[in-house]
């Protein structure tokens, strides 16, 4: 597909219209039926279109670290687990090799394979994207515990290789998970602006996997709940309050080198530029929620609901002075504050991504199916999200309108160099 300057409807090129003989010659080898069908579904081939300005939306998928990480967070989430169905590590790289191939293309906003020449194979790209912008569409991609050992087996010959930070998520106090959004060998985050591009990138790995892998879990996000660059502004949650004000800026470069990207000497070389994603569905309570008056819901969060300053405070960037008191010498910012309590530590900090999500109803209690899917990437889970998470969930004043209704953690690899594949060094190593 050319990518010219000002893209513009175009005639077949001399290679497309060889093509388009060789299949239509392959139709009238199979009789008028098949010559007519052939001549129509290459009359109307169908291309993706990129407009004018959809070069700025695409996210480069090659590089030193994957995407969707550091890029500035997209608006609509795609996350998927996926569970190899396969005993041999060479599918493995099979489908790595094949998700990084498809995954560089839809990301440029390509579909997801050639272009069929073929009337009488399923084409390799489900459709549903052509016409559409690449929407900044990103694609991460993870290795979870189970890909190097399963109920005590080495499955793949590379349980060696497992990073000892890519420890399963131990149980939280308050923790009300359900297995079907747990766990997962491999998992997918896709993210773009453009809720159709990040679905059609997930279900067209979906059927490149067929045969290798099945998905196991899924979660759709609309509206992400942090902002990961100091150009964006900062979203609210389902809350209703600002989230993302104090996340780590990708621009602040000390600050990932810091707390997400794993470094040289902190585990096997294969995860040098990558980083450990921990994923946790969050259902919200929020008819209880609505019902709670503006002070105790911002005594909740510690944090002011309209402007998002710091208690106690008048502008969302406003300093948290966690010493300030109020008139009878009681903290401005409750001891059990979610803000409190999440920066008690400055070892744990941690890159958050999440978004917002809805499943619909829960038709047993009659309330909608809502909350945050919540997602950080860090250097070091063990330091980090744990030991946050462990403090949050016995102690938060949100935990009496939360529960965590799923869970995952996967190794995400460094990025791929072109000609290369995401996990490479791992699967090739072993
Ligand atoms: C284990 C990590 C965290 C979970 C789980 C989590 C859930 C969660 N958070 C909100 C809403 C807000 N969180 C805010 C700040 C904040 N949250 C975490 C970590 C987890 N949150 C951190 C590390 C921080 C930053 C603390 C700081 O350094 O100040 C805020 C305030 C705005 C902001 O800074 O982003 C809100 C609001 C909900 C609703 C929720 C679960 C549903
Ligand atoms: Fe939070």
């Amino acid at each position: 597909m050319s990518r010219g300057g000002k893209e513009q409807p175009r005639g077949m090129s001399r290679r497309e219209l060889l093509r388009a003989v060789g299949a239509a010659g392959a139709g009238f080898a199979l009789g008028a039926g098949g010559t007519a069908l052939s001549t129509g579904t290459l009359a109307a081939r169908p291309r993706r279109e990129i407009r004018d300005g959809a070069r700025d939306q695409r996210v480069p998928f090659y590089g030193v670290h994957q995407a969707g990480i550091a890029t500035p967070q997209q608006e609509h989430l795609h996350f998927a687990a996926f569970d190899l169905t396969t005993k041999s590590l060479e599918d493995v790289r099979e489908l790595m090799r094949a998700w990084t191939e498809a995954g560089a293309r839809m990301c440029a906003g390509e579909p997801a394979g050639e272009e069929n020449t073929s009337p009488f194979m399923p084409p390799e790209d489900t459709g549903e994207a052509l016409g559409l912008r690449p929407a900044r569409l990103t694609l991460t991609f993870g290795f979870g515990p189970t890909l190097f050992e399963k109920a005590g087996e080495d499955r793949f010959g590379i349980k060696d290789s497992r990073p000892e930070a890519l420890v399963e998520i131990p149980p939280m106090p308050g923790d009300a998970l359900e297995e079907d959004s747990c766990g997962g060998d491999l998992g997918v985050q896709a993210c773009a602006d453009d809720p159709q591009v990040a679905f059609h990138a997930v279900r067209n790995l979906a059927r490149i996997a067929r045969g290798t892998a099945v998905m196991r879990w899924s979660q759709l996000g609309f509206g992400r709940t942090a902002s990961t660059s100091r150009e964006q502004s900062t979203p609210r949650n389902l809350m209703g309050f600002k989230d993302g004000t104090a996340n780590i800026k990708a621009e602040d470069e000390e600050l990932m080198r810091r707390y997400v990207w794993v470094a040289r000497g902190d585990g096997p070389a294969w995860m040098e530029n990558g980083t450990y994603l921990v994923a946790r569905r969050i259902r919200m309570f929020i008819e209880v929620w609505d019902r709670v008056p503006l002070t105790e819901q911002e005594r909740s969060i510690g944090r002011h609901k309209y402007s998002g300053a710091p208690i106690g405070a008048e502008h969302e960037f406003d300093p948290v002075d966690l010493e300030a008191r109020d008139e009878n010498g009681d903290p401005l910012i409750p001891e059990n504050s979610h803000v409190r309590l999440a920066r008690e530590n400055e070892e744990q900090r941690i890159l958050r991504r999440g978004y917002s999500f809805t499943d619909g109803m829960d038709r047993e209690r009659g309330q909608l199916d809502a909350g945050l899917f919540f997602i950080c990437f860090q250097r070091d889970p063990r330091r980090q999200f744990i030991p946050l998470q462990r403090r949050l969930a016995r102690n938060d004043l949100l935990n009496e309108y939360i529960r965590h209704t799923g869970s995952a953690i996967f190794a995400c690899p460094p990025g791929a160099h072109r000609g290369g594949y995401v996990g490479q060094i791992l699967l090739e190593g072993a």
